[in-house]
This record gives C-alpha cells, sequence and structure tokens, in this order.
C-alpha cells in the first residue's frame, strides 16, 4: 500500500462496545467513521440519540461518527474496512464484506480469538477468505472499550505486514490520550490477544475461589510462559509478548474487573454452575472458544499449556476449580530457568 493510499472514511462493521469506542476514537480525531451494527433497532437507537446507549452509555458520538444502516452501499464507498464482532462471527463478516469490496480496500480487525474449530489464525483465514490484493491488519492491546471512549489514556498495537498501512492506521487513533505503536509481527501480537482470554478466565476463578494475590501473580506469570511456547511454536517473535499486546494485555484482564474474560472466572470460581456463570456474565467471553482452540493448537505444536488445559477441564468437562488448582500444584517440581548447553 502506497503511503499516499487514502483510508477514509473507515467503515467499522460490529456496533459492539470495542467496535463503537474504536470509531469514536477515530471521528474524535476529525476522520470521517461509519459504524454498522446489524440490528436495526440498535441502529435507529444511535441514530436518534447519537450514543451507544446499549454498551457505552452517556458517551455522545462526535461529529465525524455516522452511523449507517445500508452496510452494502458504506463497503462500495468507504476507504478501509474495520471488524470488530466476536471470533465466533468474524468468518461470517469477512463474507458478508467480500463481493463488495474494491480490489484494494485495506481490512482491518480488533477481534480477539481465533477461528471456531479450526483454531486457525485470523490472519490466515482473512488473507485465504479475501485473496493477496488486501493489505490487512490487527488491533490489539491493553485497551478496555469504556475507557477508550471515555478517553482515557490507554496504549494499543496495531499489526500488519504492510508497514505502510500499520502507520496510517495507527495514525487514524494516534491522539494526546491514545498512543498507538505498530509492528510486523501479526502472528505474535494475535497470539498474545488469544491466549490473555483464557488465562483472565484462569485468574477470575483462582480469585473467586478466595486464592490470594500470590497465586494470581503466579498465573499471570506462569500463563506467560504458556504464551511464549505457543508463540515459539508458531514462529511469533517473543520480544512482541513482552509488549502491549502480550504482557501488557495480559496484566489487564487478569487484574481488573472490567475483564469479561475474568468475571466469567470470578463467577466459576465463587461456585457458579460454567452455565449460570455465562448467563450471569451475559456478554461477549471470547476465553471461552478460544480455551478449546488454544488447547487444539498446543497438541498440534505438543507444547504444554498446563493452565489452558485446567481451564479447558472446568470449562468443558465439568472438572472442579479447586480439583483444577489441586492439579496445577501438583505438577512434578520443574525448573523455571536451566543454564545454558555449551
Ligand atoms: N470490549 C472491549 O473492551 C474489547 C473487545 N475486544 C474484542 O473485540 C471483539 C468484539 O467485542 P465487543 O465489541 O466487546 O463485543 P460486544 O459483545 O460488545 O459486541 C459485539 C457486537 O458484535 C455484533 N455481532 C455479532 N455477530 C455479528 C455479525 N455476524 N455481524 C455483525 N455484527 C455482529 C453484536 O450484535 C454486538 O453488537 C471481541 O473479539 C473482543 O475480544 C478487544 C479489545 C477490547
Ligand atoms: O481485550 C480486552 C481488553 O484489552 C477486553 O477484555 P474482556 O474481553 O475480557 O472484557
Amino acid at each position: 500500500m502506497s503511503e499516499q493510499a487514502n483510508l477514509s472514511p473507515t467503515l467499522v462493521l460490529g456496533a459492539g462496545a470495542w467496535g463503537t469506542a474504536l470509531a469514536m476514537a477515530m471521528a474524535r480525531n476529525g476522520h470521517e467513521t461509519w459504524l454498522w451494527g446489524r440490528d436495526k433497532q440498535h441502529y435507529l437507537q444511535m441514530q436518534t440519540s447519537r450514543e451507544n446507549a446499549k454498551y457505552l452509555p452517556g458517551i455522545a458520538f462526535p461529529d465525524a461518527l455516522s452511523v449507517v444502516d445500508d452496510v452494502h452501499k458504506a463497503i462500495q464507498s468507504c476507504g478501509h474496512v474495520l471488524i470488530s464482532v466476536p471470533s465466533k462471527a468474524f468468518v461470517e463478516s469477512l463474507q458478508m464484506i467480500k463481493p463488495m469490496l474494491a480490489a484494494k480496500t485495506p481490512v482491518s480487525w480488533a477481534t480477539k480469538g481465533l477461528a471456531p474449530d479450526t483454531g486457525e489464525l485470523l490472519y490466515d483465514v482473512a488473507r485465504s477468505a479475501l485473496g493477496e490484493s488486501h493489505p490487512l491488519a490487527v488491533i490489539s492491546g491493553p485497551s478496555f472499550a469504556a475507557e477508550v471512549a471515555a478517553n482515557l489514556p490507554t496504549a494499543f498495537t496495531v499489526a500488519s505486514e504492510d508497514g505502510d498501512f500499520a502507520k496510517q492506521l495507527a495514525g487514524l487513533f494516534h491522539s494526546p490520550t491514545l498512543r498507538v505503536y505498530t509492528t510486523y509481527d501479526v502472528l505474535g501480537v494475535q497470539i498474545g490477544g488469544t491466549v490473555k482470554n483464557v488465562l483472565a478466565i484462569s485468574a477470575g476463578i483462582s480469585d473467586g475461589l478466595g486464592y490470594g494475590a500470590n497465586a494470581r501473580a503466579a498465573l499471570i506469570t506462569r500463563g506467560m510462559a504458556e504464551i511464549r511456547r505457543l508463540a515459539a511454536a508458531l514462529g511469533a517473535e517473543t520480544e512482541t509478548l513482552f509488549g502491549l499486546s502480550g504482557i501488557g494485555d495480559l496484566i489487564l484482564t487478569c487484574t481488573d474487573d472490567q475483564s469479561r474474560n475474568r468475571q466469567l472466572g470470578l463467577a466459576i470460581g465463587r461456585g457458579l454452575s460454567v452455565d449460570d456463570a455465562v448467563k450471569f456474565v451475559g456478554k461477549t467471553v471470547e476465553g471461552m472458544d478460544a480455551a478449546r482452540e488454544v488447547m487444539l493448537r498446543a497438541r498440534q505444536a505438543d507444547i504444554e499449556m498446563p493452565i489452558v488445559e485446567q481451564v479447558c477441564k472446568i470449562l468443558f468437562e465439568g472438572y472442579d476449580p479447586r480439583e483444577s488448582v489441586q492439579a496445577l500444584l501438583c505438577r512434578e517440581q520443574k525448573a523455571e530457568l536451566t543454564p545454558p548447553v555449551n
């Protein structure tokens, strides 16, 4: 993509919390931004009230943000599409835009997760669905939608193999309250953003059981070791995992109750069944699907991810969370670091 290409207007697909917050951030910078959600009633509400009362109540849309109804027309005339739907709707969104997308229109997404069932990285899914002509990018990092919408200081990362696209996309968001970094390591950014959701469930379970700060710190640190193992096996840069989309997002979601993944874990740890905990949270919890898919990728790569494995056992096999903690503690003694072999 050339440095002069124009990304404006951006069409944001998915009027949930994160799509809306990202649309507001771009529009606040004066970039024309179109927001589309699939629900007609929701569209009418946003159109009339100039806010997204369902997900981000009380925060007015900037003037440069328009809510659009005719998605087909919008896809044909936008300069860039940003997808912000849950991972289970990602493929469906690509299929919807594909027939209408102009040949080289850049596509980015803020979805965190893997493709359902196959565990494919969304970058690979998007590349094979859309072909080679579209610049692609992933947005990820420690960023709760409500804080971005409220204009609180935030930093996140844009990853693309196309450096010009990464720079221009980052530029749409960059502001005195939003620092946006770029990277070429799309693999590392996606792995960090996916696995941290599973680990946030584990941290929530531990806190819900009443275990202390030591246990939480151990889960974060050993969870990071699991992310590193998977990332290394798939060919990501280790450095990425020490950045915003790795350790940054892991800390955020494991420690703050705004995280829906952590909320699910807390509810399970406090004694709700998994089904009741899902109902209780009542929001998008990406770590549920991700747990299964991450485990699939770990088995394919023949690496150990014991915390993710225990989360899967609790979520899908009816394990008692206390038994899972015991299983983790009773693993054979291990070295954290062994001396280099000369
Ligand atoms: N909320 C947050 O703070 C952040 C969320 N994310 C990620 O962004 C993605 C979206 O999350 P949220 O916006 O928070 O979820 P949300 O639950 O607030 O909203 C999801 C939206 O997607 C819509 N949707 C579902 N299927 C759709 C389809 N097939 N076509 C069009 N729209 C569809 C829903 O109607 C809903 O409006 C997730 O992968 C999440 O992990 C990433 C960073 C921050
Ligand atoms: O990814 C997020 C913040 O970076 C949002 O986390 P939750 O999906 O757990 O709420």
